[in-house]
């Protein structure tokens, strides 16, 4: 039977760490699997109309179809922040669903041959406000999805890292895993060392890679080379923790 739709948010340990890279090296996996990816971004922020927001970008590298930007706001800050600045009215979380669950809901409608793979990106890191007293947790909740967070590879992100994924699992929800954003070509001794740390002290694994520079690649290039960038059951436990989601 083909899995539903399997809608998965990923956050990060902050600004910055590559979630938009991961997204797009996430849907490319996706696809090299068979499977239909799409990218949502449900607040950008910081850029004008008709820019290429994160979303555009990570579907513009993968050469994902579906994709959805709920809201955007001028000003290069959280949105919530940005809301408040722009005089406009802060986002809730019915507004950002609708359009998300439409969204999920056509990807439904459309016959994929091995099922799918949504992904919803952040804005910052996992505490970071959509609107007022509203994270992209409470949409993962909504949505009984599960939560990739994308994290740096050097010293300083076991305790970042170890913070976020137990701020997921305060929350009720899942942590699938940990992508790192950005891995260097010549890793330091605190980079090597992590790969084992990180899984070690929070609990979850790491998913996967993506090389420093894979973001310059052109999208033949990214989505030919994504599937090297990750364990060979990333999906499977993709899929698996939304399932883990819906059961906690
Ligand atoms: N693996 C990578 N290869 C090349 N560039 C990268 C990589 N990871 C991150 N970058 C670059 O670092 C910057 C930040 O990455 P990215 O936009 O993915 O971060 P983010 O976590 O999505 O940020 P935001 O919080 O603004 O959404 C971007 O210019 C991006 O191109
Ligand atoms: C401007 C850019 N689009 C970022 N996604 C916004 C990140 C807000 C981070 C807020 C904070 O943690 O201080
Ligand atoms: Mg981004």
């Amino acid at each position: 039977m083909t899995a539903a739709a399997t809608p998965v948010v990923v956050t990060g340990t902050g600004t910055d760490v590559g979630k938009t890279i991961a997204t797009a090296a996430l849907a490319a996996l996706a696809h090299s699997t068979g499977l239909d990816a799409g990218i949502c971004k449900p607040v950008q922020t910081g850029l004008r109309p008709g820019e290429p927001g994160d979303a555009d970008e990570a579907a513009r590298l993968s050469g994902t179809r579906r994709v959805l930007e709920v809201r955007r706001l001028p000003d290069p800050l959280a949105p919530e922040t940005a809301a408040r600045v722009a005089r406009m009215p802060q986002a809730t979380l019915d507004e950002l669903l609708g359009p998300i669950r439409r969204w999920l809901d056509v990807a439904q409608d459309t016959p994929a041959p091995t099922g799918r793979l949504d992904l919803i990106e952040g804005a910052g890191g996992v505490f970071v406000r959509l609107g007022t007293d509203l994270t992209v947790l409470d949409l993962a909740r909504s949505l009984a999805a599960p939560v990739v967070v994308v994290a740096r590879a050097g010293l300083g992100t076991l305790s970042d890292t170890e913070l976020t994924v137990r701020a997921i699992e305060a929350g009720g929800l899942r942590c699938a895993g940990i992508v790192i954003g950005s891995w260097p070509y010549d890793p330091d001794l605190a980079e090597r060392l992590n790969l084992k740390d990180l899984p070690r002290l929070t609990g979850v694994p790491v998913l996967g890679r993506v090389p420093a520079g894979a973001g310059q690649l052109d999208p033949e290039e990214f989505t030919r080379h994504a599937a090297e960038w990750f364990g060979v059951d990333t999906i499977g436990e993709l899929r698996q923790s939304r399932l883990a989601a819906i059961d906690c």
